[in-house]
């Protein structure tokens, strides 16, 4: 049978070679490669079809997540793919499971906190997979204050045992992946105490990490221990497929080389050691990791979201303007849809290539760390906590907002939305709560403020070296053009970001308690720090687009995305930028003017844009969202696929209708 494509004349009106764009949003022709065949090994292998899963309850929905785990790693046994391809086989099996976990921050804990000796022990069972490990930080009290953390390790010279005790209810871990029913072992978070001395209590660095065994060989937990799940969360499916857990220790020995000891450690008598040179933020670092990580992946979500409402705006047509009754108008063709979809589609684009950055940025940093240089340790701290922060809020309020461009049918599960959505949602608050985040981003931004002079700012922030010409130069634009000069842009970015970090550091140097003008001014300090993301992904999407990018029309295409999501920003905080003085109100409608310009430019290229991101339509699971277009008979065909619809009569109907239809509800 022949297939039709429904977006055929959308496909044709593409300006610019689609198959190179692949490329360039994948990464190279390498990760298009891999990426292709990891994500069709996964669409068409039954054992991954994820349609049923709203309509899960937990335990076979987690039953469920458990069989596919295993299947995967059973397809990386068999086909002996690399660590790389493993990882890519996970994402495109779209289930959070307990391997995200013990990959994602199990194996870094140990590999950024263990002693050699230590590694040597725990990497290759870890790898193979002979213990399966969790990450447990968080108590039930103390989540982003991780100085609160009450669970105590305490060393005991006579037996060189550690005692881990929980010794009140809010000192529980509480919400560790993985921890709930799976994990063998957990890498834990506890309060240092030798020789009856906390070790630098009042310092920031009081917390030291333990790898344990939870459970004897019949899984049934070891004495002392308690162990359980959090408890069903938001979303049908979503990420109930995870065995979020809690935990809680009565005085449990564990021998005392099972303290990870890179940072510190403690000597057979009992001895407490720093290791020099190796700051205490070490500790932290698989949280650095991991928002790393979040940032690479995020722009998929997003771009997931972005290709299903695209879809679907180019398919379904509404009334005119001009006639109420005849449909003939695209939604997509509506200016109002344009504005609520293209910054989105953009801002895709631009969180890809911060989150390549920022790989880049981290990779060089971990082989620094590795040769004990730890000078760019603060703004990647800064950069990673900053830009998860930023695009993982930006990612799930896109999302709803997709879901609501999609009109009812976004509101369908069918549509993949509500899930994705569900599933998204707490990437704001795992890993860091993103105000939270944004807080120590403004620290590190006022700091380097605060130090001009006599230390040179960086990397990220060296824009603040001229500070004295950002401050006193004011915006340049005269025409609506001018608005579309990559140096221009980032130079409007740099000098928000820099009078806004400038008045907030003013304002905090009126306070006699340096900690409590940071407390009062936090809202205004997270808007310095998102101005400073910000001015992050608008740069570097401009370096983008300095570089060589082969491929007919494709630079000019990325150029226009570059310019909508730089001038949506304008648009949208044009508050900052006009109380700062840099713009006038004219340069600031002036951008808005040109925002529509390029609307107008990226209209022919959105679905190209969007086939660019090479979704399955399995990874896609929408219905609306379809490659080939053909919505209408498979909506109305989802409908009837809902067991709900199984039966006219639904469960109740007897006992619950008839009573009322026939007047009898006295019986009841
Ligand atoms: C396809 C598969 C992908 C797999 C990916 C896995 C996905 C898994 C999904 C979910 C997992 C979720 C896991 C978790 O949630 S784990 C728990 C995460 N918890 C947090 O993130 C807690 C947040 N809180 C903190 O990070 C900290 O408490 C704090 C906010 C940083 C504050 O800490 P503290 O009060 O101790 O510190 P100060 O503010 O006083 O700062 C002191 C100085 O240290 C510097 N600093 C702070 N953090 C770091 C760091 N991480 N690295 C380097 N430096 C750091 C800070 O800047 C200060 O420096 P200064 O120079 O000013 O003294
Ligand atoms: C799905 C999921 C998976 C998770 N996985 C893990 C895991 O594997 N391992 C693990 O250890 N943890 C895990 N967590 C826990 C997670 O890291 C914490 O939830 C997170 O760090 C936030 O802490 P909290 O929940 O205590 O929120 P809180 O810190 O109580 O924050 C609540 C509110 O208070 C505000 N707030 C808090 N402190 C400040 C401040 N200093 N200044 C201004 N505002 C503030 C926040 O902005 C937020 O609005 C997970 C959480 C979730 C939801």
């Amino acid at each position: 049978m022949e297939l039709v494509d429904h977006l055929r004349d959308e496909r044709n009106k593409a300006q610019f070679d689609v198959e190179a764009m692949k490329v360039v949003w994948a990464g190279s022709p390498q990760e298009l490669q891999l990426c292709d065949r990891m994500a069709n090994l996964v669409a068409n292998h039954p054992a991954f079809e994820k349609l049923k899963r709203p309509m899960l309850v937990r335990k076979e929905l987690f039953k469920n997540s458990l069989r596919k785990a295993a299947y995967a790693r059973k397809l990386v046994i068999d086909l002996g793919l690399s660590e790389e391809e493993a990882k890519w086989l996970r994402f495109y099996i779209d289930e959070p499971t307990y391997p995200d976990l013990h990959w994602g921050m199990f194996i870094p804990a140990i590999e950024g906190q263990g002693s050699e000796e230590q590694k040597e022990k725990w990497l290759p069972l870890s790898r193979n997979m002979q213990i399966i490990g969790c990450y447990a930080q968080t108590e039930m009290g103390h989540g982003s204050n991780v100085q609160g953390l009450e669970t105590t390790a305490t060393f005991d010279a006579q037996q060189d045992h550690f005692i881990i005790h929980s010794p009140t209810l809010t000192s529980t871990k509480w919400w560790p992946g993985g921890l709930g029913k799976v994990s063998t072992h957990a890498v834990v978070y506890a309060r240092l105490i030798v020789n009856g001395e906390f070790h630098g209590v009042h310092g920031w660095y009081n917390y030291y990490s333990f790898s344990f065994f939870l459970y004897l060989e019949d899984h049934s937990p070891l004495p002392g221990i308690t162990v359980g799940d959090v408890g069903l969360k938001f979303g049908n499916g979503a990420y109930n497929t995870m065995d979020n857990g809690l935990l809680r220790f009565h005085h449990v020995r564990i021998p005392r080389n099972q303290m990870l000891m890179r940072v510190s450690q403690v000597s057979r008598e009992g001895k407490y050691m720093q290791c020099d040179d190796v700051p205490r933020q070490l500790i932290y670092g698989t949280m650095v990791s991991v928002r790393q990580t979040i940032v690479a992946m995020v722009s998929r979500t997003l771009s997931r979201a972005v290709c299903i409402a695209t879809r679907y705006s180019a398919l379904r047509r509404q009334h005119s303007s001009s006639s109420l009754v005849v449909p003939c108008f695209l939604m997509i063709d509506y200016q109002s849809q344009q504005s609520r979809l293209f910054p989105l589609l953009a801002s895709a684009y631009a969180f890809k290539f911060v989150g390549e950055w920022l790989k880049w940025l981290y990779t060089d940093v971990k082989q620094r760390l590795e040769a004990n240089d730890f000078s760019t340790l603060p703004e990647a701290h800064a950069s990673t906590a900053g830009l998860k922060s930023l695009t993982t809020s930006a990612t799930v309020d896109g999302i709803e907002e997709c879901m609501k461009l999609c009109g009812g049918d976004g509101y369908l599960v069918s549509s993949g939305l509500p899930e994705l959505f569900a599933v998204s949602v707490p990437a704001c608050t795992y890993e860091g709560d993103n105000t939270v985040l944004m807080l120590q981003v403004a620290r590190f931004v006022v700091k380097t403020v605060s130090e001009v002079g006599y230390k040179e700012p960086l990397g990220t922030s060296s824009y603040i070296r001229r500070l004295n010409t950002l401050l006193h130069n004011n915006c340049l634009v005269q025409t609506g053009e001018d608005w579309v000069k990559g140096d221009r842009i980032v130079e409007a970015f740099e000098a928000r970001a820099a009078r806004m970090a400038v008045t907030c550091t003013q304002h905090l140097a009126k306070f006699q308690d340096p900690e409590q003008g940071f407390s009062e001014l936090s809202a205004d300090l997270v808007e310095v720090a998102v101005a400073h993301c910000q001015l992050i992904v608008v740069s570097k999407f401009v370096e983008k687009l300095a570089q060589d990018i082969p491929g007919k029309g494709v630079k000019e295409a990325l150029e226009v995305l570059c310019y909508v999501y730089a001038l949506f920003l304008v648009h949208k905080h044009q508050g900052d930028f006009l109380v700062t003085g840099y713009l006038t109100p004219k340069q600031a409608s002036l951008a808005n003017r040109q925002l529509r310009i390029l609307y107008s430019r990226l209209r022919p290229n959105a679905i190209a844009l969007v086939d660019a991101f090479n979704h399955t339509d399995h990874y896609l699971s929408s219905v609306v969202g379809r490659y080939d277009g053909n919505v209408y008979p498979n909506l109305y065909q989802a409908a009837f696929n809902d067991p709900f619809n199984d039966s006219h009569v639904p469960d109740g109907y007897h006992q619950y209708i008839h009573p009322i239809l026939n007047q009898t509800l006295a019986k009841l």
